[in-house]
């Protein structure tokens, strides 16, 4: 990225907001009323970084897994790192806990941690199996650097910085996976059943269950930013930017085996 990229970036007047509401120029508000309505939600923070946003959810890794074409050497690599992604995911609800300041968020991050530790990881090793990786396979693995760096960036937003932040850092995973598994359900060269051997990826993810889960994230992130101002809401878009293109190493690292 060039350094004009950069700079046109940190200019407010770049975001996209919503057709309907105020751009956040600084004569766009020239009294209290109008600033009033300046309110913020999830749909902005992708429309501030788009092309990363495209680039994580339309990736050829999630192609070739969408038309069946996909190395399976591949995805089991990619299979194998999530497993250890998952096991920092669940630390990092729990410093959602530790962060949380009201009984709602407090049991919102439990609900989180318990669904990875009691649900997901068994799920993950069932699943592991099935693709030829056993559980102690598994519990031997050294982290990929692509898991290192994009759980500790997430672990060290939310320390650095207060709940919403650890949200944001956490909003590309918790929604970007919904999103792919409905993108990959309205291209033509998705093949579905039988057909592809990542059939049950696309099925976890396109399930009402995560499909829920997905909608009262974005629910709650649409609620804590309504709230901020334009400066805070520039900050909070460099980390789901950060978070974003981290996501997209994740893919890389499966494609090209990287450890
Ligand atoms: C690299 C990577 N990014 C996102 C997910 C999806 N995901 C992982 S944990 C979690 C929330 C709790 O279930 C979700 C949605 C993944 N598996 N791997």
């Amino acid at each position: 990225m060039t350094k004009a990229d950069t700079e046109s970036r940190e200019q407010p007047s770049t975001h996209c907001l919503s057709d309907n509401r105020l751009y956040d120029t600084p004569n766009a508000y020239p009294n209290r009323e109008q600033q009033a309505i300046m309110t913020y939600q999830f749909d902005d923070l992708k429309n501030a970084y788009p092309e990363e946003w495209q680039a994580y959810i339309e990736h050829r890794f999630v192609r070739q897994l969408g038309d069946g074409s996909l190395a399976p050497d591949a995805f089991r690599h990619y299979l194998k790192q999530d497993y250890l992604f998952l096991i920092q995911f669940a630390r990092a609800f729990a410093l959602a806990a530790y962060k949380s300041a009201t009984m709602s968020d407090l049991r919102q991050a439990k609900e989180g941690l318990q669904a990875i530790l009691d649900t997901e990881l068994d799920l993950h090793i069932r699943y592991c199996s099935e693709w030829g990786i056993s559980e102690a396979e598994l519990a031997e693995l050294p982290e990929a650097r692509a898991t290192l760096a994009y759980t500790r960036y997430v672990l060290d937003t939310g320390n650095r910085g207060d709940l919403l932040d650890l949200h944001v850092a956490l909003s590309p995973c918790m929604v970007g996976y919904g999103e792919i598994a409905n993108w990959l359900n309205t291209r033509q060269e998705t093949r579905r059943g039988e057909a592809n051997p990542y059939d049950a990826w696309i099925e976890m993810y396109e399930s009402d269950e995560f499909q829920e889960a997905m909608q009262s994230e974005i629910a709650w992130l649409n609620e804590q930013l309504a709230d901020v101002s334009p400066k805070r809401f520039e900050q909070l878009g460099r980390i789901f930017r950060d978070a974003t293109r981290l996501e997209i190493d994740f893919w890389e690292m499966g494609l090209n085996l990287s450890d």
